[in-house]
């Protein structure tokens, strides 16, 4: 069957769903999880205004408590300008209040203005003092968020890189991190705010001492243009959480789309698979619905910000209402009346920053939790301090009835091994596609902790020795190799992190592991970054990379060394030249080999057979091919592959 896309192309129709008129797109892409960075802005759009005030004090206490652990100079700064800030306002209220009363005083003009010049001149100091300080919270409020954010990610950094290795098994701690990381951005946002939110109450104080001052009869007028004011502008961010949030999934669902076609690693997958018009036509469906909801959205808000300011300009005209009637009865002076509209006009202001403070705080503030909350709970994930025996060189190692089960797995993925290895074997793990290798391999350089079981370097458990010793004994190369953004050279350093790199030390790892001249033809050769993300980086083919992890573990010619899955993607000469530097190391060195290449481990000193996580043979390649067992089966297998009259033709 074909089907016509609108590229006019005609293609076989394929198993990809194709969207039907009517059907909700969110039926063609599965559920999403919560994004951990809406968390805030969720908690705001679900909280009532009554639970988002009784929250904030402790979200405030929370933030000054960060940033005076940040830099308590810079804190007591701020906070004594922002105050020094309050009063000078204050001031300037009531000077303006004095110059005013003598203005509208009697006598001649000259005389009048004579009389107001001192006010005038308190008035100009407090400005300036006023503006001096505000550059001051500023300068304070900039260098402090620099030190808050590395306080914070520091420690966030100091935790992620120390838990143990089977916290990541867990779901739920990979989501709590997730949302920690976004909680330390939340953290300058945070403690901003709270800075912002104290400026504004202190200016708002101010004004309604200055106003009381002057007579407390303007207090209620101050309240009346104020207070509605604030809670249409409260009432105002809560729609808007809500419709963000709302429209979340949409968003996401586009930005899905948004990758999947313009983005370089999907790029070669949607050709070959024709997976154009699918996309598109998902593309035009989202965006369909998403069109809608921002055409009602726009309504709702002018909607809402409408009302906010027929209430707040109603509000206003009240209050000057009231003060006409006060000062026809005489109750107020003119300059009372006047000061009155200036420090309505003042307190508006305030006010308006106070309420977007709150907003801000109190989804910063959940953020933050998240980050407090992780921290928190990732002490449980902390390795113990290790035994501190200082690790010899290894002479023998043992397994003794090693046992590993992972989280949400019914059956064990290491089950009960018992094996030993001698100083200067070479030996091989091999097995079916999860037989349990990896997680062995992976107990016994001490990256997991077996469940049940002991694994004894010399006779000793591995927990008791130095863990930084032990890291030392052992290098790793594992089958899932991160491809790390850096130089070729730095690359393989990072085999001996702790090391100085030393150029010919690196080149004579590489050159073990056939990486020598693939890295010198490289357009910068060992400086050549392996990163398209930074200028001139280069993109290494899959072998390519193997064989630069392969250097990585050969550097440090480790007592021990675990390679996992080394050739799974080297061309055959290369793994010929790597399976021949592993032999070297045989009577000098310990190497564990897993690989599913039978062929090259036939020289190995034992093969130990495992399968569903149990060790079930072991011995030379001639031993178990003479026992006949499933290494015997699948070495065979993979012998007639190679043998005439069998291909895949
Ligand atoms: N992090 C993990 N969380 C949960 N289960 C895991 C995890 N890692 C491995 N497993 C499971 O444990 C079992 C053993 O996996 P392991 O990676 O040790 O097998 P393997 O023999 O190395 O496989 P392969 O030959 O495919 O590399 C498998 O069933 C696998 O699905």
């Amino acid at each position: 069957m074909t089907v016509s896309g609108t590229d006019g192309t005609t293609r076989r129709a394929s198993a990809v769903p194709r969207q039907t008129a009517g059907s909700p797109v969110e039926s063609v892409l599965p559920e999403l999880r919560a994004l951990s960075w809406e968390t805030g802005i969720r908690a705001r759009a679900d909280a009532g205004l009554l639970s988002v005030f009784a929250e904030l004090p402790r979200l405030v206490g929370k933030a000054l408590g960060i940033s005076w652990r940040a830099d308590r100079v810079r804190t007591s700064v701020a906070a004594v300008a922002t105050v020094g800030a309050g009063v000078m306002a204050a001031f300037g209220l009531l000077a303006t209040q004095r110059v005013l009363v003598e203005l509208f005083a009697g006598g001649p003009t000259p005389h009048r203005v004579t009389a107001a010049l001192p006010a005038l001149g308190v008035l100009t100091v407090a400005t300036g003092i006023r503006a001096g300080v505000g550059i001051t919270i500023g300068y304070a409020q900039n260098t402090l968020a620099p030190r808050v954010s590395r306080e914070v990610e520091r420690g966030l950094f100091e935790v992620t890189t120390k838990v143990r290795l089977d916290a990541f098994d867990e779901d739920a701690f990979a989501d709590d991190m997730e949302r920690a990381s976004r909680g330390t951005d939340s953290a300058i946002d945070l403690v901003q705010g709270a800075m912002n939110l104290f400026a504004g109450l202190v200016s708002l104080l101010a004004v309604t001492v200055a106003v009381i001052v002057i007579h407390p009869l303007l207090l209620p007028a101050l309240l009346v243009a104020t207070v509605p004011n604030a809670w249409a502008s409260l009432r105002a961010g809560h729609q808007r959480y809500q419709t963000y949030t709302a429209g979340s999934v949409r968003r996401r669902r586009l930005w899905i789309l948004h990758q999947l076609m313009a983005e370089r690693v999907s790029a070669p997958e949607l050709r070959s698979y024709g997976l154009r018009q699918f996309l598109l036509d998902q593309y035009d469906r989202v965006m369909r619905v998403e069109t809608d909801i921002q055409i009602a959205l726009a309504r709702r808000v002018t909607t809402t910000t409408s009302i906010g300011s027929v209430i707040g300009g109603l509000a206003t005209g009240v209050v000057y209402g009231l003060l006409g009637v006060l000062l026809l009865d005489g109750q107020i002076p003119l300059s009372a009346a006047a000061t009155c509209v200036i420090a309505v006009q003042t307190a508006q202001r305030a006010l308006s920053t106070v309420t977007f403070q709150i907003d801000r705080i109190y989804t910063d503030g959940q953020h933050f939790g998240d980050y407090t909350g992780f921290m928190a709970r990732a002490v449980d994930y902390l390795p113990d301090a290790g035994g501190g025996v200082a690790v010899a060189p290894l002479r023998e190692l043992a397994v003794r009835g090693v046992g590993l089960s992972y989280p949400d797995r019914d059956t064990p993925a290491v089950n009960d091994v018992t094996l030993t290895i001698q100083s200067g074997q070479t030996v091989a793990f091999v097995g079916e596609n999860g037989s349990g290798k990896s997680t062995l391999a992976a107990m016994i350089a001490a990256l997991r902790a077996p469940s049940r079981g002991s694994i004894e370097w010399n006779g000793q458990q591995l927990a008791e020795y130095d863990p930084a010793g032990l890291r030392a004994r052992i290098a790793v190369v594992t089958q899932d190799y991160h491809k790390w953004p850096f130089t070729a050279a730095t690359n393989i350093a990072i085999g001996d992190a702790e090391a100085t790199p030393q150029q010919e030390r690196i080149e004579r790892a590489a050159e073990r592991a056939v990486a020598h001249e693939m890295i010198r033809d490289l357009p910068h050769g060992y400086e050549t970054l392996l990163d398209r993300t930074f200028a001139k980086g280069q993109d290494l083919s899959g072998g390519q990379w193997q064989r630069i992890t392969a250097a990585r573990g050969f550097l440090r010619d480790a007592d021990l060394l675990i390679m996992d899955e080394p050739s799974s993607a080297l061309d055959a000469r290369a793994e010929d030249a790597l399976f021949q530097a592993i032999r070297d190391r045989r009577g000098r060195a310990t190497t564990i080999l897993i690989t599913h290449r039978l062929a090259n481990v036939r020289h190995a000193d034992r093969i130990f057979v495992l399968h569903n996580g149990a060790l079930i043979e072991s011995g030379t390649h001639d031993e178990l091919m003479t026992t006949a067992g499933r290494y015997a089966e699948l070495f065979a297998l993979q012998a007639a592959g190679y043998q005439s009259g069998r291909s895949c033709a």
